[in-house]
């Protein structure tokens, strides 16, 4: 039976009608109601009380996870089968951050073995880099490290580089060197990432899960071109060897590109692109940057969250619970994006990270039966670490539409500032905002309350607040690598737990299918008229012919 058929589905229906006239302000009064919506790990603290929610619904939403066979599915997830099942594929990105000893098997195969077997690969790279043992060509050491990717190739491992950038342990362990990435195909973002570096010094690492997409490889050409044409007396193959690693699925498509086979770091296609950040994608880059152990800590991070989401009941289950949350909101009551924000700069790249794993999981229009939903699934995620965003969109959190929020903090800071004379500590003068901001939300200030403070009758309406906003909020000890992964962690498996409630396949992602081709016809058509002066009105629509034709009369084809 398709989940929006089932009780536990109208039961929810009915019950968010039921709640329309609730507000936040009078629920936040029960303190055995706001007790009751907290949940605790690790000293990790979840508070959602000030959703738009009491005890009743969330038994109804765990209600609806059992109708959902939430369990089942979580488990058939972690026993390797092939959920992906338009790609006929395992989920399997837990297995890159279990334990030496664990076993978990795809297609009756422990793959634990081979996955440490890349980390001891990684682990030995990363040090004999790091200890000029491997050098450049011309045997300097290699300092700077570009990594290229897109996508799942790129988001998670600068979200990781810039959440450790300022962390005790992890900038002590990077002193001297720089890690870089380059995503982006507009040759801007090349000029930008090789600014400033000694290409001698520069290790390349091509990050690509099929070696196939059309960005990375025009950037690793560039790149490849780049070091070539820098490095003097010396071979293309010489300098390909010692200056440009990769990480991938495909041996082959690399080999044939020119790098060493014994510099191919692998992953397997039961990791999707946008789960792979566990893999060698970014334990790569950043055990060269930080050293094997932060690496090391943040996988110990994302296995523990992994354990919690598999064991815990669902009351007390941090991802499930925010899951089933996401599905209250968007389905039942109609909020149809979520905001991201951490209070702390150092997760400047998290909500770019999360829109990915959020939006291109559950963006989806069918069921995972090919079936057509009934309902809109899958969220718009944005945001920015407060407190810069306090002074841009929240205006419109405040008083224009409504979008639910995820508010992020921690209790210490990576870098106490405590200024002389100064009543309380930089961290703090922060932190509360992040204690505030919910409760602005969640509250109203009436006109009554207004009138009561004396302001004019006219001026009144633009100081109203609705409030009933629902938010939640995640509150940490500390941010360090094993933070990090158990963050990284409980956003991944919350996206998995709306996507199994949903009933949708939350692991492939056609959609992103159809640009990459329309994109190649283009790229042709392009070309081929600079090139033999041909125009571009065939095979296109008017407005597409009229941009193309605009675009190479007006010299940009030429540079
Ligand atoms: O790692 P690659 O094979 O280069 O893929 C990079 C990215 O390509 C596409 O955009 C997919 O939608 C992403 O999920 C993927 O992460």
């Amino acid at each position: 039976m398709a989940i929006h058929e089932t009780a536990a589905w109208a039961a929810l229906k009915e019950h968010a009608a039921s709640l329309q006239g609730a507000h936040l302000r009078d629920m936040m009064r029960d303190e055995d109601r706001c007790a009751a919506l907290t949940a605790e790990r690790d000293g990790i603290l979840l508070d959602y009380s000030r959703q738009r929610v009491t005890n009743e619904t969330m038994d109804m939403l765990f209600n609806l996870a059992e109708a959902a066979d939430l369990a089942g599915k979580r488990a058939a997830m972690f026993t390797g089968e092939k959920i992906n099942n338009t790609e006929g594929r395992a989920v399997m990105h837990a297995a890159l951050r279990a334990p030496r000893e664990a076993t978990m098997n795809v297609d009756g195969k422990n793959v634990v073995p081979d996955v440490h077997s890349v980390l001891d690969k990684i682990e030995d790279f990363s040090a004999r880099v790091r200890s000029g043992v491997f050098k450049g060509c011309t045997g300097k050491p290699l300092r700077n490290i570009v990594s290229i990717g897109i996508g799942g190739s790129y988001l998670g491992p600068e979200f990781v580089f810039e959440a450790l950038k300022c962390e005790p342990a992890a900038q002590g362990a990077s002193t001297g060197r720089t890690l870089r990435f380059l995503a982006n195909v507009d040759p801007v973002d090349v000029s930008r990432a090789i600014s400033g570096l000694n290409p001698e010094e520069t290790l390349v690492v091509v990050v690509s899960k099929t070696f196939t997409t059309a960005e990375t490889m025009l950037n690793a050409r560039t790149m490849k071109d780049w070091l070539i044409t820098s490095i003097k007396g010396k071979t293309a193959a010489e300098i390909t060897s010692q200056h440009i690693v990769a990480v991938s699925t495909s041996d082959k498509l690399v080999q044939d590109f020119g790098v060493d086979a014994a510099n191919i770091f692998g992953f397997w296609d039961w990791v999707g692109g946008r789960y792979s950040v566990c893999s060698a994608v970014s334990v790569l880059p950043i055990a060269l940057h930080y050293g094997f152990d932060i690496a090391r800590r943040f996988l110990d991070g994302a296995h523990d969250m992994d354990n919690h989401f598999l064991n815990e009941p669902p009351r007390q289950n941090i991802p499930v619970l925010m899951g089933l949350l996401g599905v209250w909101n968007s389905t039942f009551l109609g909020h149809g994006a979520r905001a991201l924000l951490p209070y702390s700069q150092a997760l400047l790249r998290f909500a770019a990270h999360i829109q990915q794993v959020d939006m291109e999981s559950n963006g989806k229009r069918v069921a995972q039966d090919g079936s057509v939903l009934p309902f809109d699934a899958g969220e718009i995620g944005f945001g920015e670490p407060g407190t810069n965003g306090q002074h841009s969109f929240y205006q419109l959190i405040h008083q224009g539409g409504v979008f639910p929020a995820d508010f992020g903090g921690y209790c210490t800071s990576q870098c106490p500032v405590l200024l002389e004379g100064d009543p309380v500590p930089n961290h703090e003068e922060f932190m509360s905002n992040f204690f505030a901001q919910p409760d602005v939300l969640a509250y109203a200030k009436t006109a009554e309350e207004l009138e009561k403070e004396g302001v004019p009758e006219w001026f009144r309406p633009h100081k109203v607040f609705t409030g009933n906003r629902p938010s939640l909020s995640l509150l940490f000890p500390k941010l360090d690598a094993f933070s990090c992964g158990q963050l990284l962690a409980i956003y991944e498996h919350r996206t998995a737990v709306q996507g199994f409630v949903w009933g949708l396949n939350s692991f492939d992602q056609w959609g992103v299918e159809l640009g990459k081709k329309l994109a190649t016809k283009v790229r042709t058509a392009l070309s081929t008229a600079r090139t033999s002066g041909g125009d571009v009105s065939e095979g296109f629509n008017p407005s597409t012919s009229t941009l193309m034709t605009y675009y190479l009369a007006n010299g940009a084809s030429k540079s």
